[in-house]
């Protein structure tokens, strides 16, 4: 195999390392030229900005999920001048590891926000602060995510429209998710086009999990209970578990600025510049011109768009962004000496999805041995010669759907997400633990359990929260993160939920296919929970309010409405609502959450609103060969 420690690739490699262990994959990864480098993205661009016309047709605060498809598709119109500010690097080539993802968390690519400190819940992580991901880089929170690709459901959608927004429906949005996605040949042939398209620069594949037959297990159970085992899982039926996607590649991520960017950034009319922060918009009365940027450097400056601002900067950051512009309610801005522009809900409906660790199924696999000495290194050697075993996997992309309080009802509650921890391995397990920010001696209990046995983890998610957190300014200052107040479980009926999915579980470990297994449901021993009795309803409340955290969905801040609805910010058409050539396109127009991971619904908010913004420009689309 040819070594080629190129120079990118090192330089890359910036990140703190989370182990010796990974900082030892890490060199001897990126050492070898399959993964991606530095030259594969869009060149930046500031030094000739500075020196030329600071003048661009459109500027898009924000390089993530949304804005790099945005790029993309605005610069297929030749006569349209982009300008993409982000305030990340390029993705450190680790990341184009699957197996890798979770020691992304809290290093270089991670804004690492945390949620102000609340009553009943993340007890048991650290400073009682539940930890939100985010991620800066040029591709945003796809360069960190887990890679799972799924729509949601019709409900979501046709919600959203029944809400008064136009053109949102699920029979709307269904071609905006399918024009981003490039998917298998083999699939299309056994399952058609319907939920899957070809063609379009992101590919996603299956993650072909092959380290246990653990997968297998669980699907047999499934079957066993009478539940709809669905394959393909994104299809007509919303209700039932099987294997989702990834946005992968010969099992190597796809972030989005490498699916949307890489392909185009040579284009004349893309310019890019990276680790440089809009801090805010400037607006002449109503209308949005340009922005304010401070840039690598620290130098300061403005830039204009002659035709419109758009806000790409993520559920945190779009909402900061407008606030420090004056575009916000009114009562909060006061409060921190900004000017009023426009007294709009900015911050409030804030929601996300929760992810419950705390139902634990425990199993002895009588033929598993102790991993060897070489085992990283055979890891290594399997994915890079082979693209396949450990490293090729985030290991969660069993996925199940189900409706706890209603089990007729073809739209689910609680999704789960089963990720699989093999005897032996206690770096594996303290990973994750440690993802979530959970306190030490919660790792030392996982980490004292691994070593008696397999573990597998159904993480309960709440789907359609009622609780709304809201975002404020911490400061002025643009480069203070704002205060998050996750407000979770603040409506009765969210904890009532979550607490169903246990009984979900123990459904599935009376299958003789589980019992046949050995498997058991194992009692966590939360320090803050002792005075419970174990598998009471107290005790599984207690552990909820321990270690139920963010699953990293923040959605909703500035939400998609009609003028006459008091709590939007933006049309059906993501312009913001008083304020002329200004749109917020990302996850945070979302009006409701979806029930499933985000990434794919921020890809079609992207890809639907490019295209309204030619409509609205009414330009015919010239595409650059
Ligand atoms: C750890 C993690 C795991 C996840 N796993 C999954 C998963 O497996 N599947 C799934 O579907 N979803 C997952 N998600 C969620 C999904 O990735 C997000 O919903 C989606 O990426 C949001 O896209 P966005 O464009 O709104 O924001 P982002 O992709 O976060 O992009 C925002 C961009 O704006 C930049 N920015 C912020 N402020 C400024 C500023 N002032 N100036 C310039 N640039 C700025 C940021 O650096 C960032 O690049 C995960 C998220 C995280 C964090």
């Amino acid at each position: 195999m040819e070594l080629c420690m190129n120079a990118n690739c090192v330089a890359a490699l910036s990140s703190t390392p989370g182990s010796i262990f990974t900082h030892f994959l890490q060199v001897l990864l990126a050492s070898m030229c399959t993964l991606s480098k530095n030259e594969d993205y869009p060149i930046d661009r500031t030094d000739e900005i500075l020196v030329s016309n600071r003048e661009f047709d459109f500027v898009i605060a924000g390089g993530g999920t949304a804005g790099t498809i945005l790029a993309h598709r605005l610069t297929e119109v030749m006569e349209w001048k982009v300008l993409l500010i982000e305030a990340g690097e390029d993705p450190n080539p680790i990341t184009d590891v699957p197996g890798l993802f979770m020691t992304l968390l809290g290093q270089a690519h991670d804004y690492s926000y945390k949620s102000e400190p609340q009553e009943g819940i993340c007890q048991s992580s650290k400073n009682k602060q539940c930890g939100w991901s985010k991620g800066k880089a040029l591709g945003g929170s796809s360069v960190i995510n887990a890679m799972i690709h799924l729509f949601g459901n019709e409900r979501d959608y046709d919600n959203w429209a029944s809400l008064g927004n136009k053109g949102w429906s699920y029979k709307d949005v269904l071609p905006y998710f399918k024009k981003s996605l490039n998917c298998p040949a083999e699939h299309i042939a056994k399952w058609g086009k319907k939920y899957c398209g070809i063609g379009g620069p992101m590919n996603i594949r299956n993650y072909n999990y092959s380290l246990t037959n653990i997968q297998d297990i669980i699907l047999s159970s499934v079957h066993e209970l009478g539940l709809n085992v669905l394959e393909p899982l994104t299809g007509d039926r919303f209700v039932g578990f099987g294997r989702a996607m990834g946005t992968l590649e010969n099992m190597r991520r796809v972030n989005t600025a490498k699916a949307f960017l890489s392909p185009i950034k040579d284009r004349k009319n893309l310019y890019v510049i990276k680790s440089s922060r809009v801090d805010k918009i400037l607006l002449e009365g109503h209308r949005a011109t340009g922005v304010r940027v401070t840039l690598k450097d620290g130098g300061s400056i403005d830039i204009k768009a002659s035709k419109e601002v758009i806000l790409s900067a993520g559920s945190i950051a779009s909402p900061q962004i407008m606030m420090l512009s004056g575009i916000g309610p009114k009562e909060h801005l006061t409060e921190m000496g900004i000017p009023t522009v426009a007294d709009l809900p900015v911050g409030k409906n804030l929601q996300d999805h929760i992810v419950w660790l705390g139902i634990q199924i425990a199993y002895v696999n009588e033929s598993a041995m102790p991993p060897s000495p070489t085992f990283l290194m055979d890891a290594t050697y399997e994915y890079l010669v082979h693209n396949s075993g450990e490293l090729a996997t985030a290991g969660i992309d069993l996925v199940g759907f189900v409706n706890v309080n209603d089990p007729n009802s073809v739209y689910p509650d609680i999704q789960f997400h089963f990720g699989h921890f093999p005897r032996w391995n206690p770096d594996k397990v303290g990973s994750l633990m440690s993802t979530f920010m959970f306190n030490d001696e919660l790792i030392r209990e996982a980490q004292e359990n691994i070593m008696k046995s397999d573990l597998l983890f159904p993480c309960a998610v709440l789907l359609n929260p009622k609780s709304r957190g809201v975002l404020k300014l911490r400061s002025v200052d643009p480069a203070d993160p704002v205060k998050i107040y996750a407000n979770y479980l603040t409506e009765e009926e969210d904890l009532k939920t979550l607490l169903k999915s246990v009984d979900t579980i123990k459904s599935l470990l009376n299958t003789e296919t589980m019992k046949k297994h050995g498997m058991w449901l194992r009692h966590i021993d939360i320090p803050g929970c002792r005075h419970t009795q174990p598998n009471s309803t107290e005790y599984w409340e207690c552990s909820i309010r321990h270690i139920a955290t963010s699953l990293f969905h923040a959605v909703g801040s500035v939400r998609m409405g009609p003028s006459n609805d008091p709590r939007a910010v933006v049309d059906a058409r993501l312009k913001v609502h008083g304020i002329d050539r200004l749109r917020v396109i990302d996850a945070s127009i979302m009006p409701n959450i979806v029930s499933g991971n985000t990434n794919a619904p921020t890809m079609m908010i992207a890809e639907k609103g490019a295209d309204m913004i030619k409509e609205d420009w009414e330009t015919r689309v010239h595409v650059e060969l």
